[in-house]
């Protein structure tokens, strides 16, 4: 019998540890080389698997792509194969963040009118190396430095633990040939930079584990945080009396969250909100109400934070 590469075979214990012994999955599949090492590894161990695929209709000849994607995957027995085409426009945010929103509803969507259990996502051990560098980059707190999570609701990435460079040669090694996202060589944007120069620099400096280091900071930092979180959510107040006896670190996660809760965008809402916030608690002098995202004012009124209606 012909020896299994090993690339091939690193995918596939990734992905027979993720999934469940029976219930469909459908793998998101743009394509590139990562989704499509994903979809050959869970077709290869899994019981019951889908594709699904996401045409955002931004570039040319996308919708081609898309056909010819579900063209391969229902001959490799996928089912069902999905080709979902959403629409970008109209979103709030920048054309990334646009068809990243749009692009989860659409997967969310597919897994609900299937009766999936998961959708799988082909990030890998690279991506969340990446995801963690550009968090401290920008001073990211431990919720940015968590990196993306293995498993999210019904979105999961079996990948995480995976090597780039092993889904290149896992695709190679099974003649399937990746689409090139343009995209992701694009200078223009803050991860492709990344990607290109600054990891591979750090690994130039410091040597090669320090991509695996980094996406196992995250996985520490991820298990700290989920625990300050329940630790914040048991003690959940906006009496000043009860805030001001927490830590800071829970404190900070309580008013968070209560500002997430009473609408502000979690995307907008920023360490400086908060710190606002806990001025209103610890270093209290009569001031004006804190301003957060959405259009949404706090203030501290006879012992309590209220919402300024
Ligand atoms: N057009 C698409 N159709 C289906 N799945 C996709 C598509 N694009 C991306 N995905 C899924 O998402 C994974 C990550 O892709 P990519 O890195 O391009 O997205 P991202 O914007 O970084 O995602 P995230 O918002 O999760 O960080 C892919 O491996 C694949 O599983």
């Amino acid at each position: 019998m012909a020896r299994i590469p090993p690339a091939v075979a690193a995918v596939r214990l990734a992905v027979r540890r993720a999934l469940p012994a029976e219930g469909l999955v459908l793998v998101a599949c743009s394509g590139g080389a990562d989704s499509l090492a994903l979809a050959a590894a869970a077709r290869f161990v899994g019981a019951s698997v889908g594709l699904v695929t996401v045409d955002h209709a931004l570039q040319a000849g996308s919708a081609t792509r898309a056909t010819e994607l579900a063209t391969w995957a229902a001959a490799a027995g996928f089912d069902p194969v999905i080709v979902e085409t959403v629409s970008v426009e109209g979103r709030p945010g920048g054309p990334e963040a646009a068809a990243r929103a749009a692009r989860y509803e659409a997967l969310g969507s597919a897994a609900e009118r299937t009766g999936a259990i998961a959708v799988l996502l082909g990030h890998t051990r690279d991506d969340q190396a990446e995801t963690v560098l550009l968090a401290l980059a920008r001073g990211a707190g431990p919720r940015g430095l968590s990196g993306m999570p293995a498993r999210k609701g019904i979105f999961w990435r079996p990948l995480l633990d995976v090597a780039r460079a092993d889904t290149r040669k896992a695709c190679a090694a099974l003649g399937l040939a990746p689409w090139e996202d343009p995209h992701n060589s694009d200078p223009a944007y803050a991860r492709s930079r990344v990607r290109a120069d600054a990891l591979p620099a750090l690994v130039e400096a410091l040597g090669p584990a320090v991509v695996a280091n980094l996406a196992r900071s995250a996985e520490l930092i991820a298990a700290d945080n989920e625990e300050l979180d329940r630790l914040a959510a048991a003690a959940f107040s906006v009496n000043v009396a009860d805030l001001s006896v927490m830590s800071r670190a829970i404190r900070r996660r309580v008013l968070h969250s209560w500002a997430l809760q009473l609408g502000a965008p979690g995307g907008a809402l920023s360490h400086r909100h908060v710190a606002a916030l806990d001025a209103l608690v610890t270093e209290w002098h009569g001031q004006g109400p804190v301003h957060l995202p959405g259009g949404i004012e706090v203030a501290r009124d006879r012992g309590i934070l209220v919402r300024v209606p």
